[in-house]
């Protein structure tokens, strides 16, 4: 019987020799990551309703501490003192506090092909990127898995997104992935493993590849995957030192099924900008260029990366920001940060005018770094733009790629990157 890699990896957790979509299965699990977010509610249903004492495995539990560092507020500072401590005293080996954004943390240091992982946040699914299964559940399920080290999980339906042809000049994957959330709307995939293919991925390097997994979420995806290719374990060499063996059973078979296959041809892709108040309110960006902006962001587990400071600061080279406008640029990570300063990006940023924070979710959901006032407009580089959720309700953003966040920011006014290329 022929299987998706998705159905594959969640087979081998359950110790079946195959799975079919809808079948429920009790899986161990490889990784259980929690961050700030949502950690006094962990700890409360840890101590207190499970009446738990110690974790599954002290290496596989990872606590990362990013949404609101360094802390804005008094019970956010004692948020991470109790994570802190709850770490201390469970042992934990993997306890971050200024490492950066945990979906990056985790797959510059932990998450390895073929692995089944869970984690408090939404867009833990973003590990597809380097052949994993994730997917982000609710605390009670993550401090279950934290205590047994498996969960019970439905197994997904498929569907292909396949990629063909090259990026044009000033589109990038951001575009990509924008173009398919306009297709599918923001719930059209749920509960789907979104799987990407085709030749037009050979083009697309694997940090930018992250882009496309970590958006999935916005479609109601359960979870993303590209099959794991030569680029997928030199980018995990490049990055930590070494690379597991490659695997070579992890591909979806050629016969799979899946339940509805997109086509996107890249060559055809213009900019993209989703506008407020929804993810899948994507036009080209001629149909909102010279909309005003007081604030532009470059940063997000969907930006952050080395790979996205480039591109916005290949733009931003030689220009200033525009007047009255605040260009902060956070770093996805502590690693993303010192690159960043050895090329001199931060440089250009800071020189230009703009601002770079320390590394983490900072203005990607308001809580702090850089809140939007009633009546404000941003452009980011993140993956949501509901109402309020970088500030006022009465505040407005603007979803796009680095460069066309970098472009804005120049102008003070959203802007085609092309024009400064
Ligand atoms: C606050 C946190 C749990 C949330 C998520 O689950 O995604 C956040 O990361 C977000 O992007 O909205
Ligand atoms: S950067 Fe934004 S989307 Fe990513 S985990 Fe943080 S708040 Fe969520």
């Amino acid at each position: 019987m022929s299987m998706t890699l998705t159905e594959k990896i969640i087979a081998r957790h359950a110790g079946l020799d195959m799975v079919k979509p809808g079948q429920i299965v009790s899986a161990k699990v490889d990784l259980c990551m929690a961050n700030d977010a949502t950690m006094r509610l962990n700890i409360d249903i840890f101590d207190n309703k499970v009446k738990a004492t110690k974790v599954f495995d002290k290496d596989r539990v990872i606590l990362i501490m990013d949404h609101q560092v360094p802390a804005d507020s008094p019970q956010t500072a004692e948020v991470h003192q109790l994570s802190r401590k709850f770490a201390e005293r469970l042992g934990l080996t993997h306890f971050y506090e200024t490492e950066g954004i945990c979906h990056q943390v985790m797959m510059e240091k932990h998450v390895e092909p073929g692995m089944l992982v869970v984690g408090a946040d939404s867009h833990t699914n973003s590990y597809g990127v380097i052949g994993a299964v994730s997917c982000g559940m609710g605390s009670t399920d993550v401090v279950a898995v934290m205590v047994r080290g498996e969960t019970w999980l439905q197994v997904p339906h498929s569907v292909k997104v396949e990629l063909t042809g090259t990026l044009p000049a000033g589109v990038y994957s951001k575009d990509i992935i924008l173009n398919l959330i306009k297709q599918t709307s923001i719930s059209g995939l749920t509960y789907k493993a979104v799987e990407f293919t085709g030749p037009g991925l050979d083009g697309i390097a694997v940090p930018q590849r992250f882009t496309l997994c970590n958006m999935t979420t916005e479609t109601g995806a359960k979870s993303s995957m590209i099959a794991p290719d030569a680029a997928t374990y030199a980018y995990i060499r490049a990055i930590r030192g070494s690379a597991p063996e490659p695997d070579p059973t992890l591909f979806s078979d050629p016969d799979a099924v899946y339940e509805q296959t997109y086509h996107i041809d890249l060559a055809s892709l213009s900019p993209q900008v989703a506008r407020p108040h929804s993810v899948d309110n994507v036009v080209d960006i001629g149909e909102t260029a010279g909309v005003a902006i007081d604030q532009a962001f470059l940063g997000a587990c969907t930006n952050g990366r080395i790979e996205d400071l480039r591109e916005a600061a290949g733009i931003l080279a030689g220009h200033k920001v525009a007047p009255g406008v605040r260009f902060m640029v956070t770093p996805a990570s502590r690693s993303v940060y010192l690159q960043g300063m050895r090329e001199g990006l931060l440089e250009t940023f800071m020189s230009a005018g703009a601002i770079v924070n320390h590394p983490g979710c900072s203005a990607c959901w308001g809580a702090c770094q850089g809140v939007l006032s009633a009546g404000q407009t941003m452009i980011s580089s993140g993956n949501r733009n509901f109402k309020g959720r970088a500030g006022s309700a009465e505040s407005n953003i603007y979803l796009s790629s680095p460069a066309t966040v970098a472009a804005s920011a120049i102008a003070g006014k959203i802007t085609d990157p092309r024009e400064y290329l």
